[in-house]
């Protein structure tokens, strides 16, 4: 496990993060991964024995660029950032499940989390790069891959907006009950991490808490190659 990382994670101010979460639905992360990082992730795009399937977007109407899903074993940083990412966020997901009325309850460690997805048929990693090169752009989307979800998940900037690509902005859409949809752009450095809302989460209003649904997508990308690394922490059906 990567030192370096270990350390950047445990240096996040987490309760900063989640009162963010917990306020906007998005938190953004200082700098997890170092330049060297970002460099040695893109470069394993073209690995294809790193990958169990890839996905050309346009064939599936998902926009326009690709993206593939690790095999196991996931990439040391990769399976360092969805273990060490994880403790931190269960407390705010069991709050969340509880004040939207749902009945899970998420365990303290991602290895029991995963022992669950797997007893519920849901064995296949989720962690993806994403490569969008000029004209591409990812529609807005939720990551659900069964019927066990984690509300949270990870994207990781890989690449550095103007040197690397222009637009390809992350977009954040929230769809409200009875109101307008709400859009965020989050600007991201390379090495930066947002953590945002898979799904619903709970937000306080005058009658109690109601529920706001989160999607995100990616803006065309204008000029150069654009990478991401997605954690998402449940399995695959
Ligand atoms: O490329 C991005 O910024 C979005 C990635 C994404 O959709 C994901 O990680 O689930
Ligand atoms: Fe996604």
């Amino acid at each position: 496990m990567s030192m370096a990382l270990t350390r950047s994670i445990a240096a996040v101010d987490w309760p900063q993060a989640v009162r963010d979460l917990d306020a906007e639905g998005v938190a953004v992360l200082p700098r997890l991964l170092d330049t060297r990082q970002c460099t040695t992730l893109r470069g394993l795009y073209a690995r294809a024995e790193r990958f169990r399937s890839r996905v050309v977007m346009d064939r599936h109407g998902f926009g326009r660029g690709e993206y593939q899903y690790f095999a196991e074993p996931l990439p040391s940083v990769v399976q360092a950032l969805r273990e060490l990412i994880y403790p931190h966020l269960v407390p705010l997901a069991n709050a969340w499940v509880q004040r939207l009325r749902e009945v899970q309850t998420f365990p303290a460690a991602h290895t029991e989390f995963r022992a669950q997805c797997h007893a519920a048929g849901q064995r296949r990693p989720t962690p993806l790069l994403l490569r969008y090169g000029a004209g591409d752009y990812n529609c807005l989307h939720q990551d659900l891959y069964g019927e066990l979800a984690f509300p949270l998940q990870v994207i990781v900037m890989l690449s550095e907006l103007v040197t690397d690509y222009d637009g390809g902005e992350l977009v954040l859409v929230e769809q409200r009950p009875r109101r307008q949809s709400r859009p965020r752009v989050v600007p991201l450095q390379r090495g930066e991490a947002a953590i945002i809302a898979v799904n619903s989460r709970p937000v306080t209003g005058q009658r109690g808490d109601y529920r706001v649904k989160l999607k995100h997508g990616v803006s065309t990308v204008r000029r150069g190659e654009r990478y991401t690394l997605g954690v998402i922490f449940h399995d695959a059906r």
